[in-house]
């Protein structure tokens, strides 16, 4: 497990970071989230020791992380650092070499890489001929080729298209699987939805909120209810104590009124649809990410 206690970073006067505390757990994916400028690929230069922090602590499984340590965690920048003159496949096993793999297992594992990557047909050509994109499936490879016991991404999905989205999630899902810490940045909230297990969500230097994606949706949870029923379901505007927020034809979006109470107002609606007809569905409201993010910043 990665611990960030308390870590603080200046540019002269300008105050960057100011007590980031949070963890990164085994197993995990963790989205680590925030408008421009709020601090992330600061914090993430700092856990890899790239840049120093002003105060505050960076642990792996409890002790300071040392340098030898750093060696085995894999870090994909913000700004990409691969060679744009250098065939794939070899840029990627010597990074390995420079991790410390002997030459047969970094080649062996930058074709396994590259194949589950879906970049194994462009292994000999140089960067600089692949698209941008493809260049961003390389830059994962070469993050991931040391077998890092740490994983720190910073965008890993910017510039990819849903498919090769999907093909960087799968890599990633994988390794987390496999007991690694994954801790990535990302502007995408709907790809970050659905990736992650914990979110980060840091603002103007300082965590806003962290915690288990399911709860943080529970704890930032509304009152609200969405009845979808075979008819218009206009009809729920006159139900006494309730609030209705949307309504599109058979679909309502509905909440309590004023000090009605919300298991109250959500079965006397149901009752009321059931007696009129069918209904299709009937959902508490969940928040989504985003609503979630802007409501912490
Ligand atoms: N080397 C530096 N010198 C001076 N200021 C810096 C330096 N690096 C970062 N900053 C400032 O620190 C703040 C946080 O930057 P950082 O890159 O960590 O944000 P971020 O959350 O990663 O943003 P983005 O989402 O835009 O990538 C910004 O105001 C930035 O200008």
């Amino acid at each position: 497990m990665l611990t960030v206690t308390s870590v603080s970073r200046s540019f002269g006067d300008h105050q960057v970071l100011d007590g980031v505390s949070f963890e990164v757990r085994p197993g995990r994916m963790t989205g680590f989230l925030g408008a421009n400028g709020s601090g992330k690929t600061t914090t993430m230069r700092i856990v890899l020791g790239v840049l120093a922090a002003h105060g505050g602590t960076v642990a792996w499984h409890g002790s300071p992380v040392t340098g030898s340590v750093r060696q085995r965690f894999g870090y994909m920048p913000e700004e990409r650092g691969l060679y744009p003159k250098m065939a794939v496949a070899e840029q990627i096993a010597w990074l390995g070499q420079l991790h410390g793999l002997d030459k047969d297992t970094a080649r062996r594992n930058t074709e396994r890489l590259l194949d589950q990557l879906e970049l194994g047909h462009r292994a000999k050509d140089k960067l600089e001929e692949l698209s941008l994109g493809n260049q961003q499936r390389a830059q994962v490879a070469a993050a991931l080729v040391h077998d890092p016991v740490m994983l720190i991404m910073d965008e890993p999905f910017s510039g990819l298209d849903p498919i090769a989205v999907e093909t960087v999630l799968g890599v990633l899902r994988d390794r987390a699987a496999s007991g690694v810490p994954v801790l990535f940045s990302s502007h995408q909230l709907s790809v970050v939805e659905r990736l992650c297990d914990d979110v980060v969500i840091i603002s103007g230097g300082r965590i806003a909120v962290s915690g288990a994606r399911d709860e943080l949706r529970t704890r930032y949870g509304t009152t609200r209810f969405e009845l979808v029923v075979a008819s218009d379901a206009g009809w729920v505007r006159d139900v006494p104590g309730v609030r209705v927020v949307d309504v599109d034809g058979p679909r309502v979006v509905f909440e309590p009124d004023g000090d009605a109470e919300v298991d109250q107002v959500d079965q006397v609606v149901l009752e009321a649809a059931l007696r009129r007809g069918s209904v299709r569905s009937f959902t508490p409201v969940v928040p989504t990410l985003g609503e979630i993010f802007m409501e912490a910043i």
